[in-house]
């Protein structure tokens, strides 16, 4: 039998990419997850969706975790007749908190799982460029993949990462109101100032420094010049949030693209601004997982 003939579940945590200085690079896994089961039959693409999402995304092959399986399945060779999907789905859309990074990395973690011998044939470096590829840069896929603190890079084709334990308070701060990442992005410029560069660079590898034994220096870790002010038009009340507890010595950044904020802190809850939903988190050691 080339395909189980058992459902199989995953469940796949938030992520936080950028962190401040390290724009498409530095990543953090969240104790925030959605979880996934696919299940093999005989024709046809069905879904059961329920949360977040629920009434926007396609119920056909152009949904996004549909479609990393399908790549998936091309990589191992192989096509199932039928599949059916049931996704519960708690991480906000569009919201800089990684949902697409971990609907694709369910979806290639899932379609591995289905066919019988999928882990020799496909292994997990080759799962996390595939999701790389499918989402355009590493940094939310390493850590929905891996867990942890992930410090990605791509060299030449090849998406690489280095995975470091970390613990650290996380309290996001998410507004009602989604940004898209591809309208985001839009607002980059092409080059930035020889000094933005080295300061980002400075910070960036602070940052690592920081949140692995020196958490005194997370102010100054998580400065970035990179990306935050040119986004700040398309958020401006995230915008307001990052400089108002920055002022208060709080570290705090644009969750991935936004606009989310993240503060590496706990009791911050005071501000949250009205109709925002505030949470506390913590780093999720582990990424991607098959529920038994
Ligand atoms: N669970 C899901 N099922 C199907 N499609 C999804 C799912 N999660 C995300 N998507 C698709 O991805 C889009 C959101 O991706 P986008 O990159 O804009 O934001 P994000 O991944 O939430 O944030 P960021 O990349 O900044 O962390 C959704 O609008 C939807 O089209
Ligand atoms: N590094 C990405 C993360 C969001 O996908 C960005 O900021 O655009």
């Amino acid at each position: 039998m080339t395909f189980v003939d058992r459902p199989v579940t995953v469940r796949v945590p938030a992520t936080s990419a950028n962190l401040g200085p390290g724009f498409d690079s530095l990543g953090l896994a969240l104790s925030w997850y959605d979880e996934v089961t696919a299940e093999v039959t005989e024709s046809g693409l069905t879904f059961d969706i329920r949360g977040e999402g629920a009434d926007e995304v396609p119920r056909d092959e152009t949904h996004l975790l549909y479609r990393a399986m399908d790549a998936a399945f091309d990589l191992l060779g192989e096509h199932p007749a039928g599949v059916h999907l049931t996704c519960r789905n708690t991480i906000p859309h569009g919201r800089g908190l990684g949902s697409s990074a971990a609907a694709i990395v369910a979806g290639v973690v899932l379609a591995r799982a289905l066919v019988v011998g999928g882990a020799d044939r496909l292994d997990d470096r080759t799962l996390f460029g595939l999701a790389t590829d499918l989402e355009g840069h590493p940094d939310n896929v390493a850590p929905a993949l891996f867990g942890g603190f992930t410090i990605s890079w791509v060299d030449g084709a090849a998406a690489e990462t280095l995975r470091l334990d970390v613990d650290v308070d996380v309290t996001v701060f998410v507004p009602p109101e989604a940004v898209a990442t591809s309208v985001a992005r839009g607002l980059l410029p092409a080059e930035v100032p020889h000094a933005d560069a080295s300061f980002n660079a400075g910070r960036a590898a602070l940052l690592v420094a920081a949140l692995t034994g020196a958490p005194e220096r997370l102010i100054s870790a998580t400065e970035d010049r990179l990306h935050q002010t040119y986004r700040a038009d398309a958020m401006p009340e995230s915008y307001k949030l990052l400089r108002r507890l920055r002022v208060e010595g709080v570290p705090a950044v644009v969750s991935g693209a936004g606009p989310t904020v993240l503060a590496f802190a706990h009791g911050v809850q005071e501000w949250n601004p009205p109709g925002w939903a505030e949470r506390e988190l913590r780093v999720s050691s582990q990424g991607a997982a098959l529920v038994p």
